[in-house]
This record gives structure tokens, sequence and C-alpha cells, in this order.
């Protein structure tokens, strides 16, 4: 369809708000508040499991959520970040902004970082007004590093990694997470019933979304 000169096809007021489509319409479309899971750990604690399992349980119960974790961030937006303190705190400033801008779409955005140090998962909490959720992955070094899928346990303490949390950086165990799981005393499937449990009581879903 053609508009004449100083006409065009949008509502005028769209103009008008910072936001075309307001939080309230995101909910109605949704069928929830967007909100962030942020899971901290050991490496190896289980936050990647966990989250991709608590993806995969949440869609199927009519959520929309996405993952946000070292795969899909370190390797493009946060390319340039390694493991030095700063170069941690930054990256987990930048999940955090980025989490607050799915949640602001009204999305459940679910984190699994290390986040190793308290202030910077507290400076995430103030980024994330629409909810945020701390949830401690809390399993003790040396069943990690029994696990140590990857082999880093290992290499850290043969030298040939440096500044690895758990070994020779350190990690800041949370000490008002609003959910702790004891992931070293239960399998995955007792971890997640209670995650999952958590999240639709926290973030209730409508009855008849869309
Ligand atoms: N030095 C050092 N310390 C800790 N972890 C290391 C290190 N070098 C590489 N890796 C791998 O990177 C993953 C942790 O990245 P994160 O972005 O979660 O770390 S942090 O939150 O910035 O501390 C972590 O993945 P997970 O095991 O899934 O936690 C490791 O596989
Ligand atoms: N209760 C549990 N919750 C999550 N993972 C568990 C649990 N018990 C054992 N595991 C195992 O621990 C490992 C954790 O690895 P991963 O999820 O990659 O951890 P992280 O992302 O924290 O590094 C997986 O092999 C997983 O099967």
């Amino acid at each position: 369809m053609k508009h004449a000169p100083g006409q065009h096809a949008l509502p005028q007021n769209l103009t008008a708000v910072p936001h075309a489509i307001a939080a309230d319409e995101r909910y109605r479309h949704y069928g929830h508040r967007g909100a962030v899971l942020w899971l901290t750990g050991l490496s190896a604690s289980g936050k990647s499991s966990l989250a991709m399992a608590l993806e995969q349980a949440l869609t199927a119960a009519g959520y929309s959520c996405y993952v946000l974790d070292g795969d899909n961030v370190r390797k493009g937006l946060n390319r340039d970040l390694g493991f030095s303190p700063q170069d941690r705190s930054e990256n987990i400033r930048r999940v955090g902004e980025a989490a607050a801008l799915f949640a602001d779409a009204g999305l459940i955005c679910i984190t699994a970082f290390i986040s190793p140090y308290k202030a910077d998962r507290e400076l995430a909490r103030m980024a994330c007004p629409q909810g945020f959720h701390e949830i401690h992955i809390a399993a003790d070094l040396a069943t990690c590093e029994a696990r140590d899928p990857k082999g880093l346990y290992k290499k850290a303490r043969r030298g040939e990694l440096s500044e690895f949390t758990g070994v020779d950086a350190p990690y800041e165990t949370p000490l008002q997470a609003e959910l702790t799981l004891h992931t070293a005393q239960e399998d995955m499937a007792s971890s997640l019933k209670k995650l999952i449990t958590y999240v639709l009581d926290a973030i209730p879903l409508q009855s008849s979304p869309r």
C-alpha cells in the first residue's frame, strides 16, 4: 500500500513511547513475566546440565526461555575476555546486562556462569529489576574435581592452567541465594525437580496464555 508524503503506515502513538509494546502486552503474549534465573557454582558443579534440562522442561510446560552460558557468550560477545579477576567481572557485568534485556523482552533467561564474585552477582541482580533468582549449584571442590568432565582440574593441578576457580582462584559462596541445590548429595533428577518446583512457584504461568 502506498502512502502520501508525510503519512506513514505505523500508528502515530508508536513514536511516543520508548517501547512500542508494553510489559503487559509481553505478559499476555508469553503468559508469564520475564525473569532471570542466575545459576552460580564451581566448574563441574552441574550448572550447564541443569540449565539445559530446565530450559527443556520449562519450554514443555509453556514457558519461553533462553540459556546464556560460556558456549554462546564467551565465544562471541565476550571473546575478548579471559579469566583474570577483572575479565571475570566484566564477563558477568555483560551477562547481567544481556540477561536483563532478555527479561525485559518477556523471556525467562537462564544463565550458567561460575560468577565467582559476590559483588559481581549483586551488580547483576541490580541490573535485572524484572526479577533475579540466584540459584547456588552447590557441590564441594572434591566432588567437582572427581567429575572433571573436561579434564580442566587435572590441567590446573599440573600447572598447565592458571587462575582456575577452586584451585588457584576464589569462589565466594552465596550467602543468601533464593535456592541452593546440593548436587554432590543428590542425583540430577532430584536437583531438577527442586529447580522446576521453585520456578513454577516463583514465576507463575497464566492459565491460558496467548
Ligand atoms: N581459569 C579458569 N577458571 C574457571 N573456568 C575456566 C578457566 N579456564 C577455562 N575455564 C572454562 O570456562 C568456563 C567458566 O567460564 P565462566 O564464564 O562461567 O567463568 S566466570 O563466571 O567468568 O568466572 C568453565 O566452564 P564450566 O566448567 O562449565 O563452569 C571452564 O570450562
Ligand atoms: N545433581 C546433579 N545436578 C547436576 N549435575 C549433576 C548432578 N549429579 C551429577 N551431575 C553430573 O555432574 C556433571 C556436571 O557437569 P556440568 O553440567 O558441565 O557442570 P558445570 O556447567 O557447572 O561445569 C555432569 O556430568 C552431570 O551429569
